[in-house]
This record gives structure tokens, sequence and C-alpha cells, in this order.
């Protein structure tokens, strides 16, 4: 009966084409593990409406799906156009303006980022929307930066507008990301996503405002600016104040070139890992499927080389939120994530042979999952968490085995399904006394999971329920729900 179940979780942008409750339950039918509510568009209401649905469709179906939302941040965009759409003619000349009173035309585009001028000079290549279009700064005065288009194409209005080589900077948290952050902190969003930190100092005000409400909410830093990477000493510290990160290729790709890219995703997979955080890979993973119901097998291998990579998760967005086939992209990734696990690199670690352990949890998490790798008839581990971190832990090295992550918080449990190769399952430990080890396994058990006869690596803290650490290790043998231990 022991199958083997997909590790890499799936991360899914909800929009107009996903938004039902019926559609909900198709994207969770499919294996989504995250939905992620997009701050940059929708209402309030619409988002509270939002959570109210995937909350009670993921109950019904009892499944522990987190909601992440993602906050607009100070991305840069172009204003409205004169036109639907302007055409950029390769080797015109067009003018980039902030003076509002200047009149729109289709040479004459406004840009509500104030301090624009300041940013660029002479020779400077600017990027419309996520690097379609192409632009190179020939003048700069006080209120126009004119360009010569190096690359043309079609504009539509508020595009984003990037950089090569990252700089246009302007304050991580806006007005209305401070009017969202309240709206998370009310909705008591699983995690919530800060878009264009360039350092640990600019998590701060959210960091603040979390614990001052006193709540759990996860921090998860989109590194997708050229200044957050440019530094390793940056970029470590950056991982170290969140509580996840997010490979955000959209704009991280526009700012530092794709190219660059291919490096610097392993490279921010490699340190979240390093770091006992969780990191979710995003944009453009299987774009296609927005109007295709089959992916291009080049999609196919950029989602699988994340996994490879040691992604935590692989994200979708327009092709859940406006895409024709929701249901199908998430079936197609989860296929694909299924397919890559099977590479023997990811199904045992090398990590951490010869580090020093600070934290006994530390310890007793890496010593499970060395025991279950090298232990003959094992079927799972199994971790029984207050917090959910004994599982992150765990979740750190590579292994094949499933990690079933017990925890009697709901907020825990949802919390872990971010989480590569952990399943969450709501448990009560204070109700079961002395017999907790057995009633652990008949519910591991009860899962699908365990053969009679196989072995299964336990832990837990020696107080269980009063959120004392893990401290305990134990190897016990299932012997059927029937019979004694
Ligand atoms: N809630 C929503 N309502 C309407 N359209 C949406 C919604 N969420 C996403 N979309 C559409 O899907 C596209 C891709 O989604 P995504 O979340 O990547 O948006 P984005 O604007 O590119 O992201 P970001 O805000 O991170 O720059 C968007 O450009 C938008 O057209
Ligand atoms: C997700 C996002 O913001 C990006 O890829 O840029
Ligand atoms: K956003
Ligand atoms: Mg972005």
């Amino acid at each position: 009966m022991s199958h083997y179940h997909r590790r890499t979780k799936i991360v899914a942008t909800v929009g107009p084409a996903s938004s039902s409750p019926e559609m909900i339950a198709n994207l969770l039918d499919e294996g989504v593990n995250v939905f992620r509510l997009n701050f940059s568009h929708g209402s309030a209401e619409s988002h509270r409406k939002q959570t109210e649905i995937i909350r009670s469709v993921a109950k019904n179906k009892n499944r522990n799906a987190a909601i992440l939302g993602d906050l607009q941040g100070p991305k840069i965009r172009i204003g409205d156009l004169v036109k639907d759409t302007v055409e950029l003619i390769n080797d015109s000349e067009i003018i980039l303006t902030i003076d509002d009173n200047k009149p729109n035309s289709e040479t004459c585009i406004s840009v509500g980022y104030k301090a624009l001028p300041k940013f660029v000079t002479k020779g400077d290549v600017l990027l419309l929307d996520d690097g379609l279009m192409r632009l190179e700064v020939m003048q700069v005065d006080e209120s126009d930066v004119t360009c010569k288009v190096i690359s043309g194409g079609t504009l539509k209005p508020r595009k984003g507008l990037n950089r090569l080589g990252g700089g246009l900077s302007a304050p991580t948290i806006t007005a209305k990301d401070e009017e969202d952050l309240k709206l998370a902190i009310e909705l008591e969003l699983d995690y919530l996503a800060v878009s264009f930190p360039s350092c640990a100092a600019d998590l701060k005000p959210v960091r603040d405002a979390l614990n001052q409400a006193n709540i759990k909410t996860g921090i998860v830093s989109k590194i997708e600016r050229a200044e957050a990477v440019a530094s390793e000493d940056t970029l470590r510290a950056l991982i170290e104040a969140s509580d996840g990160v997010m490979v955000a290729r959209g704009d991280l790709g526009v700012e530092i070139g794709d190219p660059q890219l291919i490096g610097v995703q392993k490279k921010i997979i490699r340190f979240a890992r390093l770091a006992n955080k969780p990191v979710i890979t995003a944009t453009q993973m299987m774009e296609s499927m927005i109007s295709s119901p089959v992916p291009t097998r080049a999609e196919v291998f950029d989602v699988a080389n994340a996994v490879l990579d040691g992604t935590d998760a692989v994200m979708l967005s327009a092709e859940t939120a406006t895409g024709n086939f929701p249901a199908q992209v998430v079936r197609a990734m989860a296929a694909t994530c299924l397919g890559a696990e099977q590479h023997p690199d990811v199904k045992i670690t090398k990590r951490a042979v010869e580090e020093t352990f600070y934290g006994i949890d530390t310890c007793i998490a890496m010593s499970a999952i060395y025991a279950a790798n090298h232990l003959y008839n094992i079927g799972a581990i199994i971790c029984l968490t207050e917090s959910g971190s004994t599982a992150l832990l765990m979740s750190r090295l590579e292994s094949h085995l499933p990690i079933y992550a017990l925890s009697r918080h709901r907020v825990t449990c949802r919390k872990m399904a971010l989480y590569r190769g952990v399943k969450s399952i709501f448990y009560d430990v204070t109700e079961h006394g002395h017999d907790v080890y057995r009633s652990a396994l008949e519910t591991v058990a009860a899962a699908g999971q365990l053969v009679s006869g196989q072995r299964v690596v336990i832990t837990c803290g020696d107080i269980s329920g009063s959120g004392g650490q893990t401290n305990l290790v134990k190897i016990l043998q299932w012997r059927g729900s029937e019979e004694e231990l």
C-alpha cells in the first residue's frame, strides 16, 4: 500500500479564472498546497471573500492548504497611455516623463515614479513589461528621460518598468502595502510576501506589525531586485530575517538578465535551505499553458530543474489566475515534480556530515533523517510538532521518505503545507495520554502510508503538548492496527 508521494509543493495564484469554490476544489484535488492572493490586483473585499472560500473548501476536504498574500510593493509602472496600446518602433525616440502637466502622446509616456530622472543616466537600459521591450537612455533632464527604442513592441498601460542592473529604488512598503498588511493581519494569512526588499532592514515594518498583532504569519521575502543578490552577505542576511523566500524571476530576471538568473536561482535555493528556510521558485514556469492545454518540454524541464535545485515549491501565476487551463496546469506541474523527484540526487542527503549542530532539536531532526535514509524497510518519518520547526529542519535534508508532521495547531498544519516532503496532519497529542506513539502510528497508517512490518522513525519532546523542544528520536515497527506494538 505504501506509495510514492509528491514532495515538491505547488503554489497557485488565484484570479478570475480560479476564484469559484468549484475551481478551488478542483485545484486542491489536482494538488495545490498553497493559494496566493496577489494584492496587486483585486479589492480588499474580493480578497476577504476569496480567503473565506479557500478556507471553507479546504476544511470540507480536510486539507491543510496555506494562504500566501503578496504585497504589491514599489513596483515601478508606466501610467495610462494615450490609446489602448502604443507601438514602440525600433530606433525611434520616446520620452518618459514625470511631469503630470505634459500631455501623453505616442512618443511621450508618463511615469508615476518621481525619482526616475534622478536614478537613470545616459546609456542605461530600461526594460518594459518584464523585459519584452528595451529602451536606451539618451538624455536626462529635470522631468524627462529621452530614450531610443532598442527593441520595440506593443505597449499596454500600467506595465512594469525596470532598469537593467537594478537601482530604481523606492521605499519597500508603500501606503497601499500598509493597508494590505492590515488586511493580511485581519485575515490571519499564513504567509505574507514582501515585494522588492533590498536588504533585511526593509522587512522591519512588516515584522514589527506582525509582532504587535501577535500572529504567526510568516514573512516571505521576494528576491527580485539586483541589490538583494549583489552581495552574498546581503542575501544571507535577508534570508535570515525572513521565514521563507521566493525566487521572483519576473522582476529579478529583467534586472540581472536571464543568463545570470540561472546561477542566482541555484544560489538562493541553496542559501535558503542552509538557513533552514523554505523557498518558492516563481514566474513563467508553465507560461504557455495560459492558452495551451499542454506545457512545452522546455517548461517541463524548467520546473524539473527547480525541483533538482531543491526548491520547496513551484509557483503558478497567470497560468491559474487568468489562464484557460488552471486545473490542467496544476496536474502537469504535479506530474513533472514527481518525475524529477525520481532522480537519485534528491533522494539521499549529503549535507551536514561535517557540521556542528548547536541546537538539540536540529541534531534530533538531522539524526532522524539520516537514520531513516539508511535504515532497511522503513515506511515513514513522523514528527510531533508544535511550531513546525522540527518538520522544517527535517525537510532541509533530502530523503525519499515522507515526513508526517503531526500538530495540534491548525496554523502549524497550514504553514507546513509549504515545506518540501512534509505531509501535515492535525493531531492533538494531549488527547492520547501514555499511548502517544501507538496513536501517532495509527494516524499515519490511516493516511494509507504504512505496511505491517515496516519501521518508522519518530521524533517528539518528552513533554509533548507543552511546547517543550524535540529531544527524542525513537524507531518503532508497525505491526498493523490489530496487534500489539
Ligand atoms: N486577482 C486578480 N485579478 C485579476 N487579474 C489577476 C489577478 N491575479 C493575477 N491576475 C492577472 O494575472 C497576471 C499574472 O499574475 P501575477 O500574479 O504574476 O501578476 P503581476 O502583476 O505580473 O505580478 P506582480 O504584482 O507580482 O508584479 C497579472 O498580470 C494579471 O493580469
Ligand atoms: C512573482 C513576482 O513578483 C516576480 O516574479 O517578479
Ligand atoms: K504582488
Ligand atoms: Mg515581481
